[in-house]
C-alpha cells in the first residue's frame, strides 16, 4: 500500500492507494487539522504501507512532527523539479515553486491529458496555474485564499464582522454586511480564476481545494471540482518512471 500525504499550511490530506491503482483510487483517505497530526498513527495503523510520498508546503515543524507519526518505510518528500512525468517547469528557479502546485498540475494532466489547463488550488492560499496542452507548467497566480480574505477584513476593520465560510451563494450585491463580504471574496477568488482562464486561451478550470467547494458555484466559467488534486498528482508522480 502507498500512503500519498499532502500537508498544506492549514490540514494534512492523505490517502491509501493500492499497488497499481490508477492515481485517485483510493482504498482510504482522509484529512486533519495541521495541530491534530498525532491522530495519525492511530488512523494509519492497519494499513499496510510499503512506501510514502510527502507534499509538505507547511514548512519544518511539520515536516519533522509528520516524520515521527510516518511508519518506518521508506519516504518521498516531493519536491518541485524541472521536469517530471512529461510536465516541464517553466519557474525561473524550479525548486521555488511549491510542491503542491507542482503536484497539483501533475494531477490536471493526469486526469485531462493533453488540453490547456488552469489549475485553481483554493486553500489557506489559492493558487491559480496555467499549464499549457503539451505539458508546460507556464507559471502562476497566489492569492490570500478565502478564509484568509475574510478573515483579514474582520482581524483589520473595526465594523466587519468574522463570516462563515460556507453558506448559499449571496446575490452578488448583497444587501446586509456578512453577505456583502462573502460577495466580495467570492467574487475576488472567481474573479481570478476566470481572469486566468480567459488570458490562457478559455482555458477549463480545474479547481480543487477545501474552499473549492464553496467558490465553484460562483463561476461562470466550465470547471471541474475535483476532490484532492494534490493527492491525484503525487499518487502519479510516484508511480511514474521519470
Ligand atoms: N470544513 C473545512 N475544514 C477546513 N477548511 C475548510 C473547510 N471548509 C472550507 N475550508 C477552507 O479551506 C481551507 C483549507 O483547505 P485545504 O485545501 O486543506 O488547505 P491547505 O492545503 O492550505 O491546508 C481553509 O483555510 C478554509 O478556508
Ligand atoms: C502558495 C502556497 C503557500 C500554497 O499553500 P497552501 O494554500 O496549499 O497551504 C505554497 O504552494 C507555497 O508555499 N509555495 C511556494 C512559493 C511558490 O509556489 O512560488
Ligand atoms: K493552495
Amino acid at each position: 500500500m502507498l500512503l500519498i500525504v499532502d500537508a498544506g499550511n492549514t490540514r494534512i490530506k492523505w490517502a491509501l492507494a493500492d499497488q497499481g491503482a490508477a492515481p485517485g483510487h483510493w482504498r482510504a483517505s482522509g484529512a486533519v487539522a495541521n495541530a491534530d497530526l498525532n491522530h495519525l498513527p492511530e488512523v494509519w495503523r492497519d494499513a499496510h504501507i510499503a512506501s510514502v510520498i510527502v507534499s509538505n508546503v507547511a514548512g519544518q515543524r511539520v515536516r519533522d512532527q509528520l516524520q515521527l507519526m510516518l511508519p518506518a518505510v521508506p519516504v518521498t518528500w516531493f519536491a518541485a523539479a524541472p521536469q517530471l512525468a512529461g510536465l516541464r517547469n517553466s519557474y525561473r528557479d524550479p525548486a521555488q515553486l511549491g510542491c503542491d502546485r507542482f503536484a497539483a498540475a501533475l494531477g490536471a494532466r493526469a486526469l485531462a491529458p493533453g488540453m490547456a489547463l488552469v489549475v485553481a488550488t483554493c486553500g489557506t492560499a489559492t493558487t491559480i496555474d496555467a499549464v499549457s496542452q503539451d505539458g508546460v507548467f507556464i507559471g502562476g497566480m497566489i492569492l490570500p485564499g478565502l478564509g484568509l480574505m475574510a478573515a483579514s477584513l474582520a482581524a483589520n476593520t473595526a465594523q466587519l464582522p468574522q463570516v462563515p465560510a460556507a453558506g448559499a451563494l449571496p446575490p452578488p450585491f448583497a444587501d446586509n454586511t456578512s453577505d456583502a463580504i462573502r460577495s466580495g471574496c467570492l467574487s475576488a477568488q472567481a474573479g481570478a480564476i476566470e481572469r486566468a482562464s480567459r488570458l490562457h486561451g478559455g482555458a477549463l478550470c480545474l479547481i480543487s481545494g477545501g474552499a473549492a467547494p464553496h467558490i465553484a458555484p460562483a463561476l461562470s466559467i466550465p470547471h471541474r471540482l475535483i476532490d484532492n488534486i494534490v493527492l491525484v498528482g503525487l499518487h502519479a508522480a510516484a508511480t511514474s518512471s521519470g
